[in-house]
């Protein structure tokens, strides 16, 4: 049996500098994940995280290398079909013209899906949205808002696959634990791969189970269980750098 998403020496040039040393932000790049997991990716910024993120989605294309979702090349399959299997929520969440409600309905629309209006509205609910006015208009909500609006709008699509870029980084902590509540058991419910790009080595502690570090271009893997039996505070010196004061 194929395994649920693979990624086999996947490489993306830096934008050219002329700098032959950085040719590759990263390149054989290669994982297998054969369940739904909860993975949280880290590693330093400017590593490439959320290019990977991006590519993964066919957002970007990769320069080398290939994916596969259920043993089918990306190169094979339609981008439209893909998407709708793959879900990317950005680090800045972009609204669409027109209100909240326009939003939410619009990612169904797009793909020929029903808007599930029952769901959007216990999703809205368990993000602390529900005061929110569906009629405002969507550029007018504050990037708290917008970043929740925008994970809402991926999950109406019940993708299979979550790419989530930092995005709880505008967030307070209560919204922020909602939002770990709410993906935690969304995963449990749905079945859904998630991939969490995080900063926040305690977020990645809580949420993951599987642990990538991006680092010199390279993915490493780790069980979640054995990469957190080391202080974060450890774990940040040597992974995250450069750390002082915040992650
Ligand atoms: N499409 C692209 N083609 C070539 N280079 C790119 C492309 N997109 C981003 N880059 C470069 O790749 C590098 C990594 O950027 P990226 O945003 O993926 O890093 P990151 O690890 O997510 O960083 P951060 O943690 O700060 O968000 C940057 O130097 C960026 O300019």
């Amino acid at each position: 049996m194929s395994a649920l998403f693979e990624i086999h020496n996947l490489a993306k040039h830096n934008w050219d500098n002329g700098d032959q040393a950085s040719k590759y932000i990263f390149s054989q790049l290669s994982a297998e994940i054969t369940e739904p997991e909860r993975i949280a990716l880290i590693g330093a910024s400017g590593q490439g995280k959320s290019t990977l993120l991006r590519i993964l989605a066919l957002l970007d294309t990769p320069d080398e290398g290939d994916l596969l979702l259920d043993g089918a090349s990306y190169k094979n399959t339609n981008v439209r079909l893909w998407r709708m299997g793959v879900s990317y929520v950005a680090q800045q969440a972009v609204m669409l013209p027109g209100s909240v409600e326009d939003n939410l309905r619009m990612v169904s629309k797009l793909h020929g899906l029903a808007y599930d209006s029952v769901l959007a509205a216990q999703l809205l609910k368990q993000l602390g949205l529900d005061y929110l006015d569906l009629g405002k208009q969507a550029a007018d909500c504050s990037g708290g808002e917008k970043q929740r609006i925008s994970l809402i709008r991926s999950l109406l699509l019940r993708p299979r696959i979550l790419l989530l870029d930092e995005i709880t980084a505008s967030l307070d902590i209560n919204s922020t634990q909602k939002v770990e509540e709410l993906l935690m058991d969304w995963h449990l419910k749905e079945e859904t791969l998630l991939i969490w790009v995080t900063h926040d080595l305690e977020q990645a502690r809580r949420i993951s189970n599987r642990t990538w570090v991006m680092g010199r271009g390279e993915l490493q893997d780790h069980s979640s269980d054995s990469f957190f039996a080391e202080p974060v505070a450890v774990l940040a010196q040597k992974f995250i750098q450069p750390v002082k004061g915040s992650l």
